[in-house]
């Protein structure tokens, strides 16, 4: 694409502004004083653009106008040409200049810039750039335009007109009555703007006159600030009123089934439902691979020509908090007028509900202090990260500004982060030369699947549409974060290559009835994490946990509690040293810490070291196999009355766990039933949920004890 086809122009009938717009001048100041050529020009020819077009034209001049000096450089339209997707060699940029540039100056001024607007063009380039425009409104791809398409685009982009107002736009150039916009009709307007305007009507002939500017230049006047409002009623969107994401999928050569809708799904925000029962392994969307949104590539594992300040801020970013990696790229494009993933982008929520958001009243009613722990580290890199970022961006060219020229905040980052952590995947697979890489993206529309312990739709990167068939098939049941996906077949190094282009599928995994969502599994994961980056808390979730560090003296505190003589957790004896130290809980850079509840429900490495430190005899411990003593299923490897010490000290280490909660239960509930805003409800939901997920771990282990004892009693009447 040409700097002429950023326009597609109507054909030249008397083009000038000022005989008109005398008021030109005023509305511009660079078209006057600072440039007497562009004044001049005003008087010299009569025009039928109204005020209301110089006025969009005036915007976007504007807009390329990024010093303001009144002319356009080849580094602005460098720039801008970059943020239109369209990137463009010195070269190219210099003759586009040149085409315009009708005094000489190596710039483009703003009379230069409304006649480049306004007057003819070579006809074959004309309909290559009309095709290009009708496409954009065309949004199903059948052919016309009609006003709920007008009106999807121009709202996308932040015009805020009505649909009776998109009815209107329509009728003005609408010839043969079918309410609809043919491209035929679509170029007749574009070319002669009032041919089928009633020279009676002044209204309608700028309604027609403003259909047609507008359509063209609405994706290069849209300023999309970078900012995180405050607060929204969830689940607001960027855009008031975004594109249908099903036909923009579709128009970009995607499968969704026909029964498959984007619907409120009861508490959960927007979901995806079916309309009608489906089958058992049906496809259900079938994204092509242009459509993720991803940072970088396999070759550079970071830079598909994402431009050197965005690669450079990205290697800011510890390998944890990927999103934010990920989070700069959307960045990028939701500030970028003109980018292909904007009727994606505009439709993400316009803010997130997790605690880097919360009042600070509200990350303390979380009472737990993991969580706490990685709020802060979060909020904390934000700020610093904020620094990082203004710095980065200081004095940049706006060529090479990746943000279009806005500012990044820490608000702004922090929404861009949340929005990856809460809806993108990670692809898993092997790098060319060996080691693991993982590719995370955003997919469009699949993204809009909420989540379920017992999903009833699947992820799966398949080779379709190509004839290399089934080289690669990996399977996602649970794709959004850590788990490894399966590769159903061995990958040669040749096929590695292959992989990133496959096209991602949704699948039935089981029949799925009218009106009911669809449900993906984003991963086992404890409430931590789900309401780290998603935003949300499962009550009973049975992946919950909480974190203790092994610490000898609470060990110590905790065994003596539950009833036990003498525990020497603070002082092992070197056999039980050693043994601490293959698991890792003792010696040099150990990780202490330690999880209950969970599938475990009691982390393999603690209930060793319990297990160990509790036992009598080294004869009796060098009997096992380690694996054993980590084991739950091992029933008393060590004895029953090693058991029932290990079994007491954890539901004393409980005790002493839930203490560090200030409230219990029972008061969270009565605050919950008085009503409170939405943070400090997920708040309050959380610490129910930790305290509830202790409690069923000490219930677990009580009857476990009450067995083991009553097993006890009988071998010793026995
Ligand atoms: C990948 S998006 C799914 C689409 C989302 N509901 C929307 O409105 O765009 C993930 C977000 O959906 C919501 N969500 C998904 N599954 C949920 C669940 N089981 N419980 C509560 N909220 C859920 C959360 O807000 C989460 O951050």
């Amino acid at each position: 694409m040409g700097f002429k086809s950023l326009f597609s122009r109507k054909k030249k009938s008397s083009p000038d502004v000022a005989a008109a717009h005398p008021d030109v001048a005023a509305t511009h100041p660079a078209a006057s004083a600072a440039h007497p050529a562009a004044a001049s020009a005003h008087s010299r020819t009569p025009s039928f653009h109204s005020r209301a077009q110089i006025a969009e034209l005036d915007q976007v001049f504007k807009k390329f106008d990024v010093n303001g000096d009144g002319k356009i450089s080849s580094s602005e339209l460098g720039a801008i040409m970059s943020s239109l997707g369209q990137p463009s060699s010195d070269e190219e940029l210099n003759s586009m200049i040149s085409e315009v540039d009708s005094d000489g100056d190596g710039f483009i001024n703003f009379k230069e810039f409304v006649e480049l607007n306004t007057k003819g063009v070579d006809s074959a380039e004309a309909l290559e750039n009309l095709k290009d425009a009708f496409s954009v409104y065309d949004i199903d791809g059948n052919g016309s335009i009609s006003a709920e398409e007008l009106y999807e685009v121009l709202r996308s982009l932040g015009d805020e007109c009505s649909i009776d107002e998109c009815r209107q736009m329509i009728g003005g150039v609408d010839s043969d009555g079918d309410g609809m916009i043919s491209f035929e009709e679509f170029k007749v307007m574009m070319m002669t703007g009032s041919r089928y305007i009633d020279p009676a009507s002044e209204g309608m002939k700028c309604g027609s006159t403003m259909a047609a500017s507008k359509m063209l230049m609405a994706s290069f006047t849209a300023f999309r600030p970078l900012t995180c409002a405050a607060s929204a009623s969830y689940p607001a969107r960027l855009a008031p009123h975004p594109p249908d994401l099903i036909k923009w999928v579709r128009r970009e050569g995607g499968f969704v089934h026909e029964a498959v809708k984007i619907a409120q799904d009861s508490s959960f925000g927007l979901g995806l439902v079916a309309s009608e029962e489906i089958p058992k392994g049906s496809e259900l969307i079938v994204l092509p691979e242009h459509v993720p949104l991803r940072f970088g590539s396999i070759e550079s594992d970071g830079g598909d020509g994402v431009d050197s300040v965005l690669d450079d801020l990205a290697r800011l970013v510890p390998e944890e908090l990927w999103a934010m990696k990920l989070g700069l790229k959307l960045l990028q494009e939701r500030a970028k007028t003109g980018s292909f993933w904007w009727p994606y982008i505009s439709s993400l929520p316009e803010t997130f509900n997790i605690p880097i958001f919360f009042p600070g009243e509200d990350i303390k009613n979380l009472q737990y202090a993991p969580l706490l722990y990685q709020v802060n580290k979060r909020c904390r890199f934000l700020l610093d990260f904020e620094k990082e970022v203004k710095h980065a961006l200081e004095n940049l060219k706006p060529n090479d500004h990746p943000f279009g020229g806005q500012s990044v905040d820490a608000s702004s980052l922090g929404w861009a982060m949340s929005a990856v952590s809460s809806r993108a995947f990670r692809l898993y697979g092997k790098k060319l030369r060996g080691g693991n890489y993982d590719i995370p993206m955003m997919l469009p529309l699949i993204d809009m699947c909420n989540h379920s312990f017992n999903p009833n739709a699947a992820i799966v990167q398949d080779q379709d549409n190509r004839n290399m068939k089934m080289l690669v098939k990996v399977l996602f049941y649970c794709c959004f974060f850590n788990v490894i996906p399966e590769f159903s077949i061995g990958i040669a190094v040749e096929d590695l290559l292959i992989e990133i282009l496959l096209s991602i599928q949704v699948v039935a995994e089981t029949e799925i009835k009218e009106n009911d969502g669809l449900a993906l599994n984003y991963g086992c994961l404890n409430n931590d994490l789900f309401l780290l980056d998603y935003g949300f808390v499962i009550p009973s979730n049975p992946y919950d946990s909480i974190e203790l560090k092994y610490d000898g003296a609470l060990l110590d505190a905790a065994s003596m509690a539950a009833g036990v003589s003498s525990p020497n957790f603070n002082a092992p004896s070197p056999w039980q040293k050693e043994i601490l130290c293959q698991l890792k809980l003792d010696g040099e850079a150990p990780l202490l810490k330690v999880c209950l509840g969970g599938s475990e429900l009691v982390e393999g490495r603690l209930l060793a070291a319990l297990r160990v430190v509790l036992a009598d005899d080294i004869e009796t411990v060098q009997k096992q196999d380690l694996n054993k003593l980590k084991s739950m299923s091992a029933e008393a490897p060590l004895g029953i009355a090693n058991e029932l010490a290990v079994f007491r000290t954890v539901i004393a280490l409980c005790v002493i766990a839930l203490g560090h909660f200030p409230t219990k239960i029972m008061e969270d509930e009565s605050l919950l039933s008085k009503g409170v805003s939405d943070s400090t409800e997920l708040a309050i939901q959380f610490r129910i949920q930790k305290k509830s997920a202790i409690i069923d771990v000490m219930r677990n282990l009580t009857r476990r004890v009450k067995l083991l004892a009553s097993k006890e009693t009988a071998t010793a009447q026995g």
